[in-house]
């Protein structure tokens, strides 16, 4: 069987970097139902990494835990050096602004223009960048990110998914975030769409060198944006390694993660 301890984490992830997340034996029940039962990961900076995990496995449970919306029964999250347990309400808001999110319900404000939409975050994170007096410059330069500044003055309703998705990826990319939380960037997309978006995810990273932790079902998204993979099985790390070495496993239970 090929586990976490036979296979070596890709070096040039690790090379002389100092992890900008790291969880330590991270565990979570509820009643009877250990979800979560030893789990550990380390996201090195500027890297992609992607968690692969089958549906109720807890990749959810540990995205929440890793961003304070819920406590785990033991263990430790280190974020960018700090620990998480031990940061009042503002030194974690403060943190969050360090972290841009695309989940699946990462909706756009249906009354505002993208552009409105845009210009909320700057708004609500004042304190990160001061007063800003034209916003305009970074709004166009995050729709220019993604492809979509001719979109600036559009309502959501005249979007596609793919757009949409786009533009909420855009304001993630305003408050520059030096990390993201990918949850499942291609659900619900056409095959077509999907490889927009992850060409746009590879940008990203190239472009803002940002670190990013991706959950998805994906094969297709985990092959082309993922440096390292993690699978997670029976509520911990069950398997890591790049691409190439998982999906070259002769492990049934890692296996099955590439039969698609
Ligand atoms: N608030 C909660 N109370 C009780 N059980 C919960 C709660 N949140 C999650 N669970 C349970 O934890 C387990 C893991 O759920 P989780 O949503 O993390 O799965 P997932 O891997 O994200 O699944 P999917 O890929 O379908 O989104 C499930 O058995 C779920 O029922």
């Amino acid at each position: 069987m090929i586990t976490k301890a036979h296979i070596d984490v890709k070096q040039d992830a690790k090379s002389n970097n100092q992890p900008i997340i790291k969880i330590r034996n991270l565990r979570k029940a509820f009643g009877d139902n250990v979800v979560l039962n030893g789990f550990n990961l380390e996201l090195y900076e500027g890297e992609n990494l992607v968690i692969m995990g089958k549906s109720g496995s807890g990749k959810s449970v540990m995205i929440k835990c890793l961003i304070g919306l819920m406590q785990a029964d033991s263990g430790y999250i280190e974020i960018m050096g700090k620990d998480l347990l031990s940061l009042n309400q503002v030194e974690l808001d403060k943190l969050r602004t360090e972290i841009g999110f695309l989940f699946q319900g990462s909706a756009l404000y249906d009354s505002m223009t993208v552009r409105e939409n845009l210009e909320f975050p700057l708004r609500r994170h004042k304190h990160k960048f001061g007063p800003i007096e034209d916003t305009t410059p970074l709004v166009e330069e995050a729709l220019k990110n993604v492809g979509l500044l001719d979109a600036i003055d559009l309502m959501p309703a005249e979007l596609s998914g793919g757009m949409k998705r786009r533009i909420a990826l855009a304001r993630t990319l305003i408050l520059k975030p030096k990390i993201i939380l990918y949850d499942e960037p291609t659900s619900g997309l056409d095959p077509i769409t999907s490889k927009e978006i992850i060409e746009l995810m590879r940008n990203i990273q190239r472009e803002y060198r940002t670190s990013s932790l991706i959950i998805t079902h994906d094969v297709d998204c985990a092959r082309v944006v993922a440096e390292r993979m993690i699978l997670l099985v029976d509520g911990i790390n069950y398997a890591e390694g790049t691409y190439n070495e998982l999906a070259s496993s002769e492990d049934e239970k890692i296996k099955a993660f590439f039969k698609q």
